[in-house]
């Protein structure tokens, strides 16, 4: 099991993240795509990451819009995982989001 991580030293390296209005150590980022088509796109891939690495965003898609999550619940904290994961995505929505 990977060790949790400060939220604060984590967001440090993430700007486009911040901390989840959530009880448990969480980050959060909300994206903004130019319509469905393209948020459901960019959910697809991250769901075929997801289960590749089994570890999987909490998340939530409105239209255009998608609100993700990121936490390990094995570890009850932020992780090198969520890490990764926030990567992956930052990489996969670059010139898809403003
Ligand atoms: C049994 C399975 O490997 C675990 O429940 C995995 C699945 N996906 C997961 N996803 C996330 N975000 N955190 C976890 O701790 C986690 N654990």
């Amino acid at each position: 099991m990977t060790a949790a991580l400060d939220v604060t030293e984590v967001l440090a390296g993430l700007p486009d993240w911040r901390r989840a209005d959530d009880p448990r150590p969480a980050i959060a980022r909300t994206l903004r795509f130019a319509d469905f088509n393209a948020a459901f796109g960019f959910m697809t891939r991250v769901a075929l990451l997801a289960d590749k690495v089994d570890h999987h965003p909490e998340w939530s898609n409105v239209y255009n819009r998608v609100e993700v999550l990121l936490t390990t619940h094995d570890a009850d904290g932020v992780t090198e995982r969520d890490v990764a994961m926030a990567r992956f995505i930052d990489a996969a929505v670059k010139g898809l989001v403003e």
